[in-house]
């Protein structure tokens, strides 16, 4: 079943701020991650899913239906948040089975159930404990199979793993993945984490300020960003202003590149993505600088340096040891996005 989001505008009342023309469609058994800056509007449409709030304009779908103006037990969509929330008070089967118990299901059914979905998150022997015997990360498990024990019709999960710590986080992703494609059940994931997003969704929405800026495979969010912003906001990059000076051939305050200019137009102003990782240290025959590293991390598997070049400054990221003088820049590494007016004096 998907979840669909059909040019959704909605406002809070007496406020400007919200989200605006939304559309995003979420297939059966597809994974799409929100990410965007604080504010950008992912907790609205999470309320517009849910049925916490109704949109002014468009509609919200369930399986093709608009549910616009369903309450929230009627859209049948299974919820994880960050804090768990589940009962104390309850074993963690009688938490799993609380849906089932809402719904009217007799108690053996329901504690079976229950089972069997605890066993599915990797919680076997663990059904008549308590949550606080548990780790963050076996109270998410059990979040987990309290969501998708009724067979919902679709899956939100609001900031899942951003209470744990960062090797529990890792691990939890991937258990996420897991269950969610054992279900085969259309989920939004809410996440301020973009390393979590990339690594499983199967598509990713960008958010700024109220509106999606991108929704794209993880490898073309990265790759292909479609502005600037979002080249920023996920994950490191060296982003420059720049003019096309001539076909494969961009002028900036670093200096000329050579690069693939499209069919952009001699004195059209750009900018320039170089995602750290892609500069080459040592000499090149093209697109080659020269500078000093004025900052130089060591952050284990990779280094962080940034190297001072004549008009600007380079991030490079490299595993290799040594003094870093020389740069190259291959110029498939260069990804040319529209000229951004806030990066114009940011060389
Ligand atoms: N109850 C409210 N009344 C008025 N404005 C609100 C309300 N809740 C949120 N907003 C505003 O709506 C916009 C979107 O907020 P929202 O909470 O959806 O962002 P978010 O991306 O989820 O942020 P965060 O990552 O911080 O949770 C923001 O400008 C916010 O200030």
């Amino acid at each position: 079943m998907a979840l669909q989001f059909d040019q959704v505008s909605y406002r809070y009342p007496g406020s400007i701020q919200g989200v605006t023309d939304i559309s995003l469609k979420i297939g059966d058994g597809e994974l799409v991650a929100l990410i965007g800056a604080s504010g950008s509007g992912k907790s609205t449409l999470l309320r517009l899913l849910c049925g916490f709030a109704a949109p002014d304009r468009g509609q919200v779908r369930i399986d093709g239906e608009d549910v616009s103006p369903a309450p929230p037990e009627r859209r049948k969509l299974g919820v994880v948040f960050q804090d768990y929330a589940l009962f104390p008070h309850m074993r963690l089967w009688e938490n799993v089975a609380y849906p089932l118990k809402v719904r009217g299901m007799a108690r053996d059914a329901r504690q079976t159930r229950a089972c069997e979905m605890l066993a599915r998150v990797g919680m076997a022997g663990r059904e008549q404990d308590r949550p606080d015997l548990l780790s963050g990360g076996q109270r998410q498990r059990v979040a987990l199979a309290r969501a998708l024990v009724f067979g919902p019709r679709g899956l939100l999960l609001d900031e899942p793993l951003s209470a744990l710590d960062a090797g529990l986080r890792a691990e939890m992703r991937d258990e996420i993945q897991r269950v969610q494609r054992q279900a085969g059940i259309a989920t939004l994931l809410v996440t301020h984490d973009q390393e979590e997003a990339l690594s499983i969704a199967d598509r990713v929405a960008v958010m700024r300020d109220g509106r999606i800026v991108q929704i794209a495979t993880p490898h073309e969010v990265y790759d292909r960003p479609a502005e600037a912003w979002v080249a920023a906001f996920v994950g490191q990059s060296n982003l420059w202003p720049g003019t096309v000076a001539a076909s494969g051939r961009v002028e900036t305050a670093l200096g000329p590149f050579t690069c693939d200019t499209g069919p952009r137009p001699k004195g059209e102003r750009v900018t320039l993505l170089v995602r750290p990782e892609r500069v080459i240290p040592g000499a090149g025959p093209i697109n080659g600088l020269t500078g000093t590293a004025t900052a130089d991390r060591f952050l284990g598997p990779v280094r962080r340096l940034d190297l001072s070049v004549p008009g600007g400054t380079v991030k490079v990221e490299t595993h290799l040891p040594g003094l870093v003088r020389d740069i190259t820049i291959p110029p498939d590494a260069i990804r040319l996005l529209p000229a951004e007016a806030s990066l114009s004096t940011a060389v």
